[in-house]
């Protein structure tokens, strides 16, 4: 079937390749390629389409259908992609398997970096070609039912045995069960396991531990562990999050990851070079996830502007023909501020990859200086854009209207799968705190006379307001963010001090300061989105990408300026916010013509949407009606239940 004549035309008024774009957003021209070599070569292999839709599966037919898909994949592996290359890794992933999650999700993303930047040379050497190879199937088992967020409350225990040189791992209660891991209810055999090392008594706090949890021939759980599924969650029904319990189930002295912390087998302990080191595999999920986020984001943007791009109701000007509703006004504002941010998310992502890929080889050459740096940094953007990730996406379903309520949108899917990254990972409002710690240091230490010493990302809170010009501009706004920032993190960090000097204890006086803490991290972190967005955009050489970008930018700083008002009060006068208004609604109708192809340029394929509202062809109304008819309520037209109760109960009422 041809494409839908409206989403032609929207794709004839882009202007510019949306090739070159994606080279932008995916950081290369190379990696853009790829991408989409790798999504053709999988359009090719049968094996890889979904039997049937998942949104009509059960949760065992999901996860049966993304083992069968994996047992295919491994047949391709060398073939489709470059194996020591993640991001091709993590793209081959989503076109496969798509979003709602497979048993091989937490061997990537935590079990194998858990067993690069925890285990021993010796250990890898042991373990982590067979990972890498996928002849063990690997999770991260660190929450337990009773804590997830304060770590130092972990009930699990592994005690040195020093007559046999192993550890002894017990569950000791009910809430000290693991709980939540995924793939960890019936798929991995093995498992990084965060318990509190005791030697001789002492309790040294937790450490990680490779456990082996099934048999690697028949994969019954061995003796000593009890294990399964912790049941439906919200979305992410293809994977197996999981529980696990331990009776005094040994393991040997050599399991405890050592490239950090040690123990010796006369039971001595060698501490590591920081304190949080063993929290690497946190921080490495965190910074990642400003990307994954961005590409939850763009997956809902896509069906939602391709569907708004087909989707007439209503009247402009010319009564002859119903509009396409992306030319209203409302549904600009609802849309397009959101592709400005899946923009930004990516770019921040890439950052902070960056960032901690450079810090995993600083920490093995025993630097651990930017290990805080980068906790606090990750901590807020992690909050931040699971936040605004979902906020938009459901800004997205709306604006679907009743077919974006429908599964067939798939958008709910998308919504919630992304919004449990507001609770993984350290829930939301707890890591603006750690990032608020952070920032009232930096306060401390601009009040102490050293503002010098300040690293670059928080230099501006020692800086004085300054006016800001009428002629607002990207670095104007940023300044206007940096006064926001800079106001609330002052404002709050005197509130905890006032509290504090008055005689309340620390911990107290930062709970009656943390709703103010909290919001100081959020415009922060947002301060770092908008620098980010536009340092990048600076950078880009192509000058008709570089052109939109712009123009989307523009989007971004209005509409962010406009949405802190609140904190801006002291310095913008109400002239200056109407202008800025004013520049947002000009800013949407200007970067309207491209809408579609900016979505386009994200090349999420069809494969991986899994929407009929957001088909690249844009054929969406005899496509819902065939998805529709192929709902398994249809098979029949009379369905037992019919026959069973209903026909029974208007029989009687007949009488
Ligand atoms: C696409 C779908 C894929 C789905 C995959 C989903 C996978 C999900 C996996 C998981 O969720 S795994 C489990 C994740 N769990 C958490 O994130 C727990 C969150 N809690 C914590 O991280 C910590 O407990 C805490 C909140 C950071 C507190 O830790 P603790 O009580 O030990 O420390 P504090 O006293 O609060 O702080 C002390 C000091 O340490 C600094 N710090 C904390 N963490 C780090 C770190 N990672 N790196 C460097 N420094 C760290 C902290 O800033 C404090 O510093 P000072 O202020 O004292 O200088
Ligand atoms: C989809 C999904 C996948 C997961 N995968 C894994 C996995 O693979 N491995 C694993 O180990 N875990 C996993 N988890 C668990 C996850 O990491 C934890 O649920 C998360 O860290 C939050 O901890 P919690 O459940 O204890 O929340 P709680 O800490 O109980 O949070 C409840 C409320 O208390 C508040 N709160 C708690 N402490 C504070 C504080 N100090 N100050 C202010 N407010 C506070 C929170 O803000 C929140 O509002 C997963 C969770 C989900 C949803």
């Amino acid at each position: 079937m041809s494409e839908n004549p409206d989403l032609t035309n929207e794709r004839a008024s882009g202007t510019f390749e949306t090739n070159a774009m994606a080279a932008v957003i995916y950081g290369s021209e190379k990696f853009a390629q790829r991408r989409r070599e790798i999504t053709e070569a999988i359009s090719k292999i049968p094996e890889f389409q979904d039997s049937h839709p998942l949104v009509f599966m059960s949760r065992e037919e999901k996860i049966s259908e993304a083992c069968r898909k994996l047992a295919v994949l491994s047949n391709y592996w060398n073939s489709l992609i470059d194996t020591s290359d993640e991001e091709e890794a993590l793209h081959l992933y989503r076109e496969v398997l798509g979003l709602e999650g497979h048993p091989l999700a937490l061997h990537e993303t935590m079990f194998i970096p858990s067993l690069i930047a925890q285990a021993s040379d010796e250990q890898q050497e042991k373990w982590l070609g067979r990972a890498q190879r996928r002849e063990i199937i690997g999770c991260y088992a660190q929450t337990e039912m009773g804590h997830g967020t304060n770590l130092r409350a972990l009930e699990t225990t592994a005690t040195f045995d020093i007559s046999t040189r192993e550890f002894i791992l017990n569950s000791p209660t009910i809430t000290s069960l693991k709980w939540w891991p995924g793939a960890l209810g019936k798929s991995a055999n093995w498992s990084i396991v965060i318990a509190n090392l005791i030697i001789k008594e002492h309790n040294y706090g937790p450490h990680p531990f490779m456990v082996q949890l099934r048999d690697e021939k028949s994969h019954e759980p061995l003796p000593g562990i009890t294990v399964g599924d912790i049941g439906p969650k919200m979305a992410f029904n293809g994977a197996d999050n999981g529980f696990l319990g331990f009776k005094n189930y040994r393991i040997p002295r050599e399991n405890m990851l050592m490239r950090h912390s040690k123990v010796t087998s006369d039971g001595s302990y060698i501490k590591p070079p920081h304190a949080k080191i063993g929290y690497s595999s946190m921080v490495k999920v965190r910074s990642r996830m400003a990307m994954d986020q961005g590409l939850f984001l763009a997956s809902a943007l896509v069906i939602a502007v391709r569907y708004s791009a087909v989707r007439r109701q209503g009247y402009l000007e010319d009564k002859s023909r119903e509009v396409k509703v992306l030319d209203y006004q409302t549904q600009q504002h609802r849309l397009f501020p959101s592709i400005a941010r899946a923009y930004a998310f990516i770019f921040c992502g890439f950052e902070t990859i960056r960032l901690y890929d450079q810090l995993l080889i600083d920490v093995q050459n025993g630097n651990t200086s930017g290990m805080a740096d980068l906790h606090a940094l990750t901590s807020g953007l992690k909050s931040v854009v699971t936040y605004q990730t979902g906020e938009g996406i459901e800004q997205a379903r709306m604006a679907c209207g009743g077919h974006g309520y429908s599964m067939a949108s798939y958008i709910s899917e998308i919504y919630g799968v992304a919004i449990g990254g507001c609770t993984y990972e350290g829930e939301n409002m707890v890591m603006l705190l750690q990032l608020a710690r952070y920032l009232v240091k930096s306060i401390e230490m601009i009040q102490n006379g050293k503002s010098r010493e300040l690293g670059p990302m928080v230099a501006y809170l020692a800086e004085n307001e300054s006016e800001i010009d009428l002629n607002l501009g990207p670095n104007e706004y940023l300044k206007v963010f940096e006064y926001a920032a800079r106001n609330q993190t002052w404002r709050a960090t005197e509130k905890f001090q006032k509290l504090r000097n008055s005689g309340m204890s620390n911990e107290e006086a930062w709970n009656q300061a943390s709703v103010e803490l909290t919001r100081a991290s959020r415009l922060h972190t947002r301060l770092y989105i908008m620098s980010t967005f536009i340092n990048h955009v600076g950078s880009i050489v192509d000058q008709k990408v570089k052109g939109v970008l712009i123009d989307l930018l523009n989007v971004h700083v209005t509409y962010e300026v406009m949405d802190i008002g609140i904190y801006v009060q002291g310095l913008l006068s109400s002239n200056q916010m109407d202008l800025i208004r004013n520049q947002l609604y000009v800013s949407l109708e200007t970067i309207r013509p491209n809408a579609v192809s900016l979505v386009d340029s994200f090349q999420i394929s069809d494969m991986q949407l899994r929407s009929v509202l957001g088909r690249r062809d844009g054929n969406v109304y005899e496509n819902l009606f065939k998805w529709a008819k192929s709902s398994p309520l249809n098979k029949t037209d009379v369905l037992p239940s019919v026959t069973q109760y209903l026909k029974p109960m208007m029989e009687k009422s007949k009488l």
